[in-house]
């Protein structure tokens, strides 16, 4: 049986607050460091390693997390999770966006449909489309190839997908799978969507409208803004845009598309980029194939975060000491820095994937929490964070645990030796050296130049980001952030926060305000 119990109220909680804690500084100093960095690795697939030498866990912290995992019953949670349970309480919806890459167990039904056999019909239904269009089959009203994909969606509908899309562009151009460019229309101000059409060859475009509710103000006027753009250059819009959206959506039987893809309920916005809303992007940039790999990748990862043991389970061991640095230790934030231009994105869609997920503060019977939950969470790629806010990082008065990730080898492969080292060494040798200075510190008797250490890390390590190196990361943290939901006894899957400034808005646009919200629209002449 599975219970849904409060953090606090856990013994294995208070056992894991009233361990010895660890000093991070002398543990990763001389021998004893070295030995960590071998020993305080797991292996996420056989080209990605999770390595956490430079958190502050012992054997015995690390003894305490397992046996809070299993007192919390993730791994039973997990499965109620994949084999179909109600687990989205707040809005009584089952989540399934494991199911788009995988079946991790039991066949699950729903709306009269077995679940994965949907969403595979949809991959494939998007792959013979992408076939035809890069093929030429399917192309403009003048017979033309179209050679740029635009995808309109603003939250899940964007910021999965744009990550992914430019985590993959290069190494795409350098592997001979790249079809067409890709750009992204999501902010409701009006620049966005102009500077995007400025940009693009409109007569040779084919534009995605992605909405899951199909009802999302800002996309339904870039849709608007995108169709008037078309229709002043002649052309017929319906026959340059394809719809990614629910079958119980007002776009789903539309007339206005050339086609509709479909994903459902049961995907989060921001679990969403292994359904069909990143699967038309990506296949029509890409190719399916490619996009088959990158769900090979998170199917991978999917099928490890089952494991019981919690030193073998990279996505539920990284969930828990996160855990222990926000609950026992107290920290606020996690920085994502990925020591790679291709994951430039990549913390924005982690930022949505996190913070909507766990910022919560009741659980998820909707009775308040009396404890931390999601950190706030924001990144860069490095080094271009290092010449920016790591001062903070290493000597503010907060404490922030950082999540790096490196590969060995860069996607493009050009590079220069300057000075006796190639760039890709350069941005090597940074992250090995952040780390260290980031864990041991330097004391000088100079305050200003003192560093006092301690501060954690953790970093992800493979040999190269490819589709499937790419799916495995996004799913370890989808994974991650389930399971700390599940420890906080949080619903990870609703987000009622967003919905207050929604009304607001709609409020300030019919001018029905009074009082401070009046004032402000008089302040911004609306
Ligand atoms: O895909 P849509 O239904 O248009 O939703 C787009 C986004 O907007 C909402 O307000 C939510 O905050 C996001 O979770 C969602 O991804």
């Amino acid at each position: 049986m599975i219970n849904w119990n409060n953090l606090d109220t856990l013994t294995s909680f208070k056992e894991l607050s009233e361990v010895e804690r660890v000093n991070l500084a002398e543990v990763m100093s001389g021998e004893n460091g070295a030995e960590r960095v071998k020993d305080y690795s797991v292996s996420m697939t056989e080209d990605l390693t999770y390595n956490y030498a430079a958190k502050a866990v012992d054997d015995k912290v690390l003894a305490a997390l397992a046996k809070l995992a299993k007192e919390a019953q993730l791994t039973e949670k997990y499965a109620a999770l994949y084999n179909g349970e109600v687990i989205n309480t707040g809005e009584k919806r089952l989540v399934l966006h494991q199911l788009t890459r995988g079946q991790l167990g039991d066949k699950v039904e729903a709306d009269g449909v077995d679940k994965r056999e949907f969403y595979v019909k949809q991959q494939q239904r998007i792959a013979d489309f992408a076939n035809k269009v890069h093929a030429g089959e399917i192309t403009n009203a003048a017979g033309e190839k179209f050679t740029t994909v635009v995808q309109i969606g603003i939250g899940g509908s964007d910021l999965g997908p744009r990550a992914m899309y430019l985590a993959l562009e290069n190494w795409a151009k350098k592997n001979g799978t790249f079809k067409m460019e890709a750009k992204f229309i999501s902010n409701v101000d009006p620049d966005d969507a102009a500077a995007v059409l400025n940009s693009i060859d409109v007569a040779h475009s084919i534009f995605v409208l992605v909405s899951k509710s199909g009802t999302t103000l800002e996309t339904l006027t870039n849709e608007s803004f995108v169709k008037d753009a078309l229709k002043n250059a002649g052309l017929d819009a319906s026959k340059h845009m394809i719809a990614v959206t629910s079958e119980t959506s007002p776009l789903a039987k539309s007339d206005d598309y050339l086609a509709a893809f479909f994903m459902d309920d049961y995907i989060g916005g921001r679990y969403s980029s292994t359904s069909a809303v990143g699967g038309a992007v990506l296949s029509l940039a890409f190719g399916p194939e490619v996009f088959a790999q990158f769900l090979a990748g998170a199917a991978k990862v999917d099928e490890v975060s089952k494991n019981e043991d919690l030193l073998k389970n990279p996505a539920m061991l990284d969930a828990m000491i996160g855990v222990y640095e926000r609950n026992v230790l107290g920290y606020p934030a996690t920085a994502v820095l990925p020591y790679s231009q291709a994951l430039s994105r990549f913390p924005a869609h982690l930022q949505q994937l996190d913070m909507e997920s766990n910022g919560k503060s009741v659980n998820r019977f909707g009775e308040p929490v009396d404890y931390p939950t999601g950190p706030v969470i924001f990144g860069e790629p490095g080094t271009n964070g290092q010449h920016s806010f790591y001062q903070l990082l290493h000597q503010g008065t907060n404490i922030i645990p950082l999540q790096f990730i490196g590969f060995k080898n860069s996607q493009i492969g050009t590079d220069v030796v300057i000075q006796d080292s190639t760039s890709q060494q350069k941005l090597c040798a940074n992250v090995a050296a952040q780390i260290v200075a980031f864990a041991c510190g330097k004391s000088d008797e100079n305050r200003n130049k003192n560093f006092e250490g301690g501060r954690p890390s953790s970093i992800i390590i493979g040999k190269e980001l490819t589709p499937e190196t790419l799916g495995a990361l996004l799913a370890h943290f989808e994974n991650k952030v389930m399971f700390q939901g599940f420890v906080w006894n949080v619903n990870s899957f609703d987000q009622e926060g967003v919905q207050l400034g929604k009304v607001l808005a709609k409020r300030v646009l019919a001018h029905e305000t009074d009082g401070a919200l009046k004032v402000y629209s008089d302040l911004l002449d609306i």
